[in-house]
């Protein structure tokens, strides 16, 4: 299975890095794990910044057309771990299984963006860090290739 995290920016702490990396080294057992990093938008007004970084993304997404994109929405349906882990297990008996989760910028999406018909995904009525969140989504996908295994580590 072939899986990409497109997000924005570089991890800019040892402690994420050395997080991330541990799970990214975790889910190397079960699939190819690639990470996109765009340049973000930063310096204009919130609304700019929010959608030059949303076009970006919209542009860049369409290199994935083969893909299930999964767009990383705090507003959007909440997802359980197992629920979660039924979107990858879904792909994982397709012959191309290819997954794209995509983790937005420090102002969110753009309404254009969400419009887009790309499935949305929360984990929950919190907003977290988008760098410390690439780390519980990495977290959340080793967990789910653990739970469709039937191996010891979800409780
Ligand atoms: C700092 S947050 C953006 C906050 C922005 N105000 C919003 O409402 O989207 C950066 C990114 O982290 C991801 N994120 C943070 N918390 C999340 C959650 N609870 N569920 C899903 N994605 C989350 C989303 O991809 C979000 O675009």
């Amino acid at each position: 299975m072939n899986i990409k995290i497109v997000c924005f920016g570089k991890l800019d702490k040892k402690f994420f890095i050395d997080s991330f990396n541990e799970y990214a080294n975790r889910i190397s057992k079960y699939a190819n794990l690639q990470v996109i990093e765009l340049k973000e938008e930063y310096q204009k007004e919130d609304v700019v910044n929010k959608n030059i970084n949303s076009d970006l993304l919209i542009d860049k997404l369409k290199a994935f057309s083969d893909h299930e994109i999964i767009c990383m929405d705090v507003s959007s349906k909440n997802y359980s771990t197992e629920e979660f882990m039924s979107i990858i297990e879904n792909n994982k008996n397709l012959k191309q299984a290819k997954i794209v989760f995509v983790i937005g910028p420090s102002d969110g999406f753009s309404d254009k963006f969400l419009q887009q018909n790309y499935k949305k995904v929360s984990f929950g009525n919190i907003t977290l860090p988008h760098q410390l969140f690439r780390i519980i989504l990495a977290e959340q996908i080793y967990r789910a290739f653990k739970i469709m295994n039937n191996e010891k580590y979800h409780k």
